[in-house]
């Protein structure tokens, strides 16, 4: 299953987790007996099925995407890995217009993976979102290697290095930086 939704997303030329970070993914959800999590950018499943399988047998993963497409295909690959549509609740929009909605304090673990130049309003927002003890965690932490190269420069980088040093210095997270796929900013809130 996860290697038909891997296929569907190259052929849509989206990135997806490796199956690398999808076990870090699940890791994380299990080892927080994950209920309810959110994650920004469904595309086409291939990270929400790890987290559904770390996640508890009734926990509900709230999934974003701006792109309706990705998310048909992310309901049906969903439905084929064997979880019921009431184990997730898929939302079209713009992260930043969603987020807002959702209600604070709840949410084991916040999982995001769409428009680089909103990882910082992202992890704020998650801030809000996470009960004390949940968990941040942000795809491409390493911005493919360009993370360290200080002549990286473009826009992608700055934001994602910004989002990285944020979330290292902020009192309320405990963060760590896992070198998984495309690398994984993980933080706890305190
Ligand atoms: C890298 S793909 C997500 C891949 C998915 N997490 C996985 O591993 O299978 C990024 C997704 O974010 C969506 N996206 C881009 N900008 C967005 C935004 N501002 N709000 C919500 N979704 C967005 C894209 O449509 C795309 O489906």
């Amino acid at each position: 299953m996860l290697q038909t939704a891997r296929g569907l997303s190259h052929e849509l030329g989206l990135d997806c987790v490796t199956p690398a970070a999808g076990s870090v993914l699940r890791l994380l959800a299990a080892a927080g007996s994950a209920k309810a999590m959110v994650e920004i950018g469904t595309g086409t499943g291939v990270s929400g099925v790890w987290l559904l399988r770390g996640m508890r047998a009734d926990g509900v993963l709230t999934t974003i995407d701006v792109e309706n497409e990705h998310q048909r295909i992310a309901r049906r690959i969903f439905l084929e890995a064997g979880f019921a549509s009431s184990r997730t609740r898929i939302i079209t929009g713009r992260a930043l217009d969603v987020l807002p909605r959702l209600a604070d304090g709840v949410y084991d673990l916040v999982f995001v993976d769409a428009d680089a130049t909103e990882f910082g309003a992202c992890a704020e927002a998650a801030l809000r979102l996470l009960r004390p003890g949940g968990v941040l965690v942000v795809n491409g932490a390493m911005a493919n290697g360009r993370i360290s190269d200080p002549s990286a420069r473009d826009v992608d980088t700055l934001t994602i290095r910004e989002t990285v040093r944020m979330v290292r210095e902020a009192e309320e997270w405990i963060p760590a930086v896992i070198p998984s796929g495309a690398g994984l900013l993980a933080a706890v809130k305190r």
